[in-house]
């Protein structure tokens, strides 16, 4: 149902220009993409330019409380100055008396959980492609002192042409100095590193490392390695750092030692991105020619997935 709330289907941005003049940019709010945290996202369509975007319309009665508001401004902050071509981009953001407006890229082909929801788990030389898209973003993130703290496969998503977007900048911060390191983490990471957890020494970067030995892990075995059905002991195995692979699996030896040189309890011990796309995994018989970017290479579209 495309509008199957109260809001009006034309959304209108009033614009104040320098020279006191009032403009009214105006959005046609269409198909309905689902709920995030606060919002609801809508397919937009300017009226000007007829370009398309995910729109995530946020209440403004949810910002009451200043935290929820100042994440807010953060998330837009941080979002806004970021430009690669696997991340997500961010159009514009305005707000009426009722909600706050975020346009973001649109992604025809939703996030990696639906992907992995209907192939069960994914081929290594797919993983690869894909993986490599995520560490091109990070290392991008990271270059510019961005954590994003949250990556997960919901964060990943999809555009038409299924390269990956990582999205949802909600839980990312951005380091004022090298060796900064941030304590508290508010919210509920899904793939939350060992360090968070323990909360003594502060954590950094390498939760996004962690994070993509998660991604890695579940790709390529179907499920995430500490998932149970309880929160508790979820966080207790990966205190423990008890995991293991599946017999019923057939993995590579690359693929095996990859995720257990990063899944390491030990923040400092985790390797570097450099090191990872370095590592056999990637570069195995069946490699993506290393001339191109990864961001410009579409991964091998696997028939099952597109046979709907
Ligand atoms: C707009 C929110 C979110 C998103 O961040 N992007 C980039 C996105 C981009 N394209 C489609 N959907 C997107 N979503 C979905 C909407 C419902 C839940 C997450």
């Amino acid at each position: 149902m495309a509008n199957n709330d109260d809001q009006p289907a034309i959304i209108e941005e009033k614009i104040v220009r320098v020279n006191g003049e009032v403009a009214i940019r105006q959005y046609s709010k269409g198909r309905f993409l689902g709920k995030g945290g606060f919002a609801r996202c809508y397919e937009f369509a300017s009226m000007e330019t007829r370009k398309l975007t995910a729109a995530k319309i946020v209440p403004k009665a949810s910002l009451t409380k200043s935290r929820a508001k100042q994440k807010l401004m953060t998330e837009i902050k941080i979002h806004r100055s970021l430009h690669h071509p696997n991340i997500v981009g961010f159009e514009h953001f305005f707000e009426d008396s009722e909600n706050v407006y975020i346009l973001l890229e649109l992604c025809t082909n939703q996030t990696m959980n639906e992907l992995l929801r209907r192939r069960k788990r994914l081929t290594e030389l797919e993983v690869q492609c894909y993986l490599s898209q995520v560490i091109s973003a990070l290392s991008y993130l990271h270059g510019h002192r961005v954590i994003h703290r949250d990556l997960k496969l919901g964060n990943f998503f999809l555009s038409d042409k299924m390269e990956i977007k990582i999205g949802d900048f909600g839980l990312a911060t951005k380091l004022e100095f090298d060796g900064e390191k941030k304590r508290t983490i508010c919210g509920t990471p899904n793939y939350i590193a060992p360090e968070v957890l323990d909360g003594k020494q502060g954590h950094s970067y390498e939760v996004d490392i962690w994070s993509l030995g998660v991604v890695a892990y579940t790709l390529l075995v179907g499920k995430p390695p500490f998932e149970t059905s309880d929160v508790k002991t979820t966080y207790r195995r990966i205190r423990m750092n008890a995991y293991s692979f599946p017999e019923n699996v057939p993995l590579s030896e690359a693929s095996k030692n990859l995720v257990t040189r990063i899944l390491v309890t030990d923040p400092t011990k985790r390797p570097t991105l450099t090191e990872i796309l370095a590592h056999e995994f990637f570069n195995q018989g069946n490699t993506i020619p290393k001339t191109l970017p990864p961001s410009t290479l579409a991964c091998p579209p696997a028939a099952s997935y597109l046979r709907q």
